[in-house]
């Protein structure tokens, strides 16, 4: 468990007494005070470093962590750990590794405020958002805890009474790399269908929120995971090649950049790895003049303003059709300006500071660009400076709307990653659907329309791994998700991650005499 000072003692009390406590935590007061790395079933300090660094609190700008970036002992020690636990764990039947995810998934649950307390302190997302978090992070473990008992190979019958099965089997240790705008959630996505098939996981955080997986870590170790299993190494680039290139890696899944993935791709190939990669996006929200308004602006925020922006699958293209072009615009940017911004620890916020000082930058450097080539700022796009004192070193920003674009313009093709929405007018299906897939992303795409026959259509030439209809950013564990084209590939979630996180074997059985040609 990760405390503030002075809380190390709640620490040591009888749990019922203390997610309260800790879930009361105010913005501003939090430091982390125990090791960050996970190893053997405990928080341990990393063998030794390959750098250092340091954690901060959005909302105040304050350092809450340093921490040592680990090395190659380090990591190597959290692998061959990874494989013991690995020998342990995937002899267990689907219905044992079933139990203990449940037991898990149930602690979570029970913990959910006091989880979401430390994302929304290192994320900076609002704290309502962060409990939405919490709970698909549970409701996944549930599902692949549902999954683990069913996963079965086919019995094949052969000619003379011979025949053939297969086996689902596990890889063996996996790598998990996660990125920072959903870090435990991240975690959870892809350490559930990784535990449940019978893997062992080393997972590195982002270093921006190294601060909940740990409490993923140690939940897991409470409901009976055997010590190793589930390892964490704190660090960034250094750590996660590391990481990457180690020879008894079986896998990497990776959720991050596409520069990134790309580099991943590469190390993976060289030792012949299977790899998942869950990378960005600039994806296309199309929304035709019949649709429902009111639906179609809640569509509209929902895939543009969660997370401040920070969303893979956001969006941020959004195309209206000509008809509805102006009350659209009217409607979206009245309720964009009373987006409540602040201290994501208040209830009544719906929108926290950004990750970091570089990345607001870089963002309102995107809302600046787009001036320059010719959109027009509706409203947002500047820094925010939130009344209470205590924030004014956090990383806020206003909600941006942005009109007059063009397919050309920077805003609109690159890949923001903060509260930047652009609006683009079309008038026919055909034009928009080439606009739209007119991108070397392909993670998610939205339609908005009361023709149900278009709105399949339209989804079916779709060039997106996740299309949504009449909404936004739903994301239930039970349907896949991942993307097409450079956003890459595998899925999360859904049934078909267990494809992802095992291997088949095939065995044939002879019944009668072998035939030898010798
Ligand atoms: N498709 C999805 O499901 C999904 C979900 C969340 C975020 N994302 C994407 O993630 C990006 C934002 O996250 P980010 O800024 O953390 O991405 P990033 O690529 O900078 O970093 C992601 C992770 O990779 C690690 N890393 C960096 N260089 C590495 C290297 N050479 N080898 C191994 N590991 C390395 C980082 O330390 C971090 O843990 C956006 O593009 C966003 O769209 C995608
Ligand atoms: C809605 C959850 C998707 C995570 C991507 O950033």
């Amino acid at each position: 468990m990760l405390l503030g000072a002075g809380l190390a003692a709640l620490a040591r009390l009888p749990r019922s007494l203390r997610p309260a406590s800790l879930a009361a935590m105010s913005t501003g007061t939090f430091v982390v005070s125990q090791p960050l790395n996970y190893r053997g079933g405990a928080r341990v300090d990393p063998a030794d470093s390959s750098g250092t660094e340091k954690a901060f609190e959005p909302a105040t700008g304050r350092v809450i962590a340093t921490f040592t970036c680990s090395g190659e002992k380090e990591v190597n020690l959290a692998v061959q750990d990874a494989k013991a636990a690995f020998k342990i764990w995937s002899q267990k039947s689907g219905m044992e590794r079933c139990r203990i995810l449940l037991e898990a998934a149930r602690i979570i649950r029970e913990r959910k405020d006091e989880i979401a307390t430390m994302e929304t302190i290192n994320n900076g997302k609002s704290i309502f958002e962060a409990r939405w978090d919490i709970d698909t992070s549970w409701q996944c473990l549930e599902y692949f805890a549902g999954l683990a008992g069913s996963m079965a190979g086919e019995y094949i019958q052969l000619p003379g009474g011979s025949f053939g099965y297969t086996r689902r089997e596990p890889l063996g240790v996996c790598v998990g790399i996660g990125a920072w705008n959903y870090p435990f959630q991240i975690a959870c996505w892809k350490s559930a269908p990784a535990l449940a098939c019978g893997n062992a996981m080393v997972f590195k955080p982002s270093p921006f929120t190294p601060a909940s997986v740990l409490l993923l870590a140690e939940i897991y170790t409470e409901a009976g995971m055997p010590p190793g299993l589930f390892n964490v190494v704190q660090g960034g680039a250094a750590t996660g090649q590391l990481l990457c290139q180690h020879p008894d890696v079986a896998k990497v899944s990776f959720t991050g950049s596409v520069p990134t993935g790309m580099k991943i791709m590469e190390m993976a190939a060289k030792g012949i790895k299977p790899v998942t990669l869950e990378l960005g996006g600039k994806s296309p929200l199309i929304i035709f003049s019949d649709c429902d308004l009111e639906n179609v602006v809640k569509g509209a925020m929902m895939a543009n303003f969660l997370t401040q922006g920070e969303v893979c699958c956001n969006g941020t293209r959004v195309f209206v059709q000509r008809e509805i072009l102006d009350e659209f615009t009217r409607e979206v940017v009245k309720r964009t300006q009373k987006i409540k911004i602040g201290d994501p620890l208040l209830e009544d916020t719906r929108m926290g500071p950004l990750i970091n000082r570089p990345h607001l930058e870089r963002v309102l450097g995107f809302v600046k660009l787009a001036k320059e080539q010719g959109a027009k700022v509706l409203c947002g796009g500047d820094i925010h400076v939130p009344e209470d004192p205590k924030l004014k070193d956090g990383y806020y920003m206003r909600p941006c709307v942005l009109t007059n674009c063009r397919d050309d313009m920077t805003c609109v093709k690159e890949e923001i990653f903060g509260p930047v929405m652009s609006i683009l007018p079309f008038d026919t299906e055909a034009e928009v659907l080439e606009r739209a897939n007119d991108t070397s992303f392909g993670l998610a795409a939205g339609v908005f329309t009361r023709d149900i026959q278009r709105a399949h259509r339209v989804v079916a030439k779709l060039q997106a791994g996740m299309c949504f209809i009449n909404n936004y950013n739903v994301s239930p564990v039970e349907l896949p998700f991942g993307g097409y084209k450079k956003s890459g590939f595998g899925r999360e979630n859904g049934r078909v991650a267990i494809e992802y996180y095992s291997q088949l074997k095939t065995v044939c059985v002879e019944m009668g005499e072998v035939e030898s040609v010798f």
